[in-house]
């Protein structure tokens, strides 16, 4: 079984791990899409390049392979990775059924799964970029 998971992973934190563990669980090869921060326009663009972001993620060891997405089309990669599951993050505003629609268009045959939240274990965990980033301004600068 291939699985693909999806997002930003602008600063990693132990919520993307948690992802990433559960994503590999699922299957025997887990391959994360990096998004490109050109199409990150739902919150604020990423700090990191899209090719760090890519080189970090590929660097952990549940991940067998990090992608960079594609600038116009998500479901390129989709077609070149041909992954049994597709596993949403927790919190990712896509809808199961428009992507569940979207591959049946196209004839990929994929089923499309929501992955568990992880919650903070202590005093001060931080599992958001944006509030990793939030701190580092309001203590630092
Ligand atoms: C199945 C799937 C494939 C995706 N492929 C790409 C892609 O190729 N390029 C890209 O820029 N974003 C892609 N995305 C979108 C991002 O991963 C992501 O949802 C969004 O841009 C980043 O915000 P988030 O991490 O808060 O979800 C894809 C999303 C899904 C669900
Ligand atoms: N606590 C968590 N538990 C499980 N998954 C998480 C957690 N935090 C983030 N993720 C997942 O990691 C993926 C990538 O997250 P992303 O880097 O886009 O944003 P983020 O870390 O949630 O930060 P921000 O708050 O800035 O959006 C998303 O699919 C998200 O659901």
């Amino acid at each position: 079984m291939r699985v693909v998971a999806q997002g930003t992973f602008d600063i990693l934190h132990p919520g993307h791990l948690h992802y990433f563990r559960e994503g590999k669980a699922m299957g025997e090869e887990l391959h994360v899409i990096i998004a490109r921060g050109s199409n990150v326009t739902h919150k604020d663009q990423p700090v990191l390049p899209d090719r760090q972001r890519r080189d970090m993620v590929g660097a952990l060891e549940m991940v067998d392979q990090a992608h960079l997405g594609h600038t116009e089309d998500i479901f390129v990669p989709i077609e070149r990775i041909d992954p049994d599951i597709i596993l949403l993050g927790h919190d990712q505003h896509h809808d199961e059924s428009d992507i569940e629609a979207a591959l049946a268009e196209r004839g990929i045959d994929c089923s499309v799964e929501r992955a568990s939240r992880m919650e903070p274990r202590y005093n001060g965990e931080l599992f958001s970029t944006g509030q990793i980033i939030d701190r580092i301004c309001t203590e630092r600068c």
